[in-house]
């Protein structure tokens, strides 16, 4: 595990389950519009990563990014998810052919195929439904923030075929520390626990590919996501499954 990473919004609770999981495995440069909250053991940048210079600077001598930073809400306007969200992630895939950089990971989202669900819910997210989306669908965006996400993916698209740049699109679901969303059946549905996503990314630093689209989520008997091409391709190994807890939050072994 000799390569040297770049990890856009390290400060967040994303890039905090991948630094937990995965920080000693990697020589890691973290970079956020936000200072550390705490000591790290890894080179830190603080600038925005709609600053294409500052995005240059940052991949000297890199040879992946993760790239996560951006709005994550929802809700976000479109303002917000304009700039933080397509104008940096096109920051990011520019300056990593312009400074050579082999591979890109993007943190893409459930919610840029959310309206498959739409007239499918409550259904597809119980274990008797077995609905699944798997990569290859056109995307249905739910909110201005999944077509962010959409936009994030279709320019990664682009930046593999004309660059020959090579791109994973993790469509993430619901990340939670410890235990799956609690009362939340499509939470449940789509959890990722903080040792899967980190697994995950690491399989996505490891991997050889040109252009994927996979999604993020735990084993979790509710899913309606299919992990076929990220355990294919990436050698994805999930360990954790929501059914394993209650409602509630309690692992069902305590109870
Ligand atoms: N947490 C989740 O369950 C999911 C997260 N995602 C995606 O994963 C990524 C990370 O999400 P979280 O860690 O949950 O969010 P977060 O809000 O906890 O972390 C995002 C980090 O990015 C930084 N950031 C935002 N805009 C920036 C900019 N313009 N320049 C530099 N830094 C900037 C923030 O300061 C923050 O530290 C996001 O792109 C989000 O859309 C996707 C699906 C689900
Ligand atoms: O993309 C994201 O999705 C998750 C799950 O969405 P939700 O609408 O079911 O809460 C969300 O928690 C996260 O903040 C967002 O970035």
């Amino acid at each position: 595990m000799d390569e040297r990473v770049l990890l856009t919004g390290a400060e967040g609770r994303v890039g905090r389950a991948v630094l937990g999981g995965i920080g000693d495995a990697y020589e890691w440069r973290l970079f956020d519009r936000d200072p550390p909250a705490e000591e790290h053991d890894h080179e830190f940048v603080v600038a925005d990563v709609t600053d294409d210079e500052a995005v240059r600077d940052a991949m000297a001598d890199v040879d992946v990014v993760v790239h996560l930073a951006g709005d994550p809400r929802p809700e976000a306007p479109w303002n917000s998810v304009l700039t933080n969200n397509i104008d940096g992630t096109q920051t990011v895939y520019e300056a990593a052919v312009e400074t050579g950089v082999e591979t890109v990971v993007f943190a893409s989202s459930n919610h840029a195929v959310g309206h498959y669900e739409t007239e499918r819910k409550p259904d597809l997210y119980r274990t008797d439904d077995d609905y699944r989306l798997d990569g290859t669908e056109l995307p249905r965006p739910s909110n201005l923030y999944g077509v962010s996400k959409a936009a994030g993916e279709t320019l990664g698209r682009y930046y593999h075929d004309e660059h020959d740049l090579s791109v994973a699109c993790v469509r993430i679901g619901n990340l939670t520390k410890g235990h799956p969303p609690i009362d939340y059946e499509r939470g449940q549905a789509m959890w990722l626990s903080y040792r899967d996503c980190a697994h995950l990314f690491e399989r996505c630093i490891e991997a050889d590919y040109g252009y994927e689209i996979v999604y993020g989520i735990s084993d979790n008997d509710r899913k309606y996501y299919s992990l076929e091409r990220a355990k294919d391709v990436l050698g994805y190994d999930p360990q954790d499954n929501s059914a394993e807890y209650t409602m509630a939050g309690e692992p069902k072994s305590d109870v």
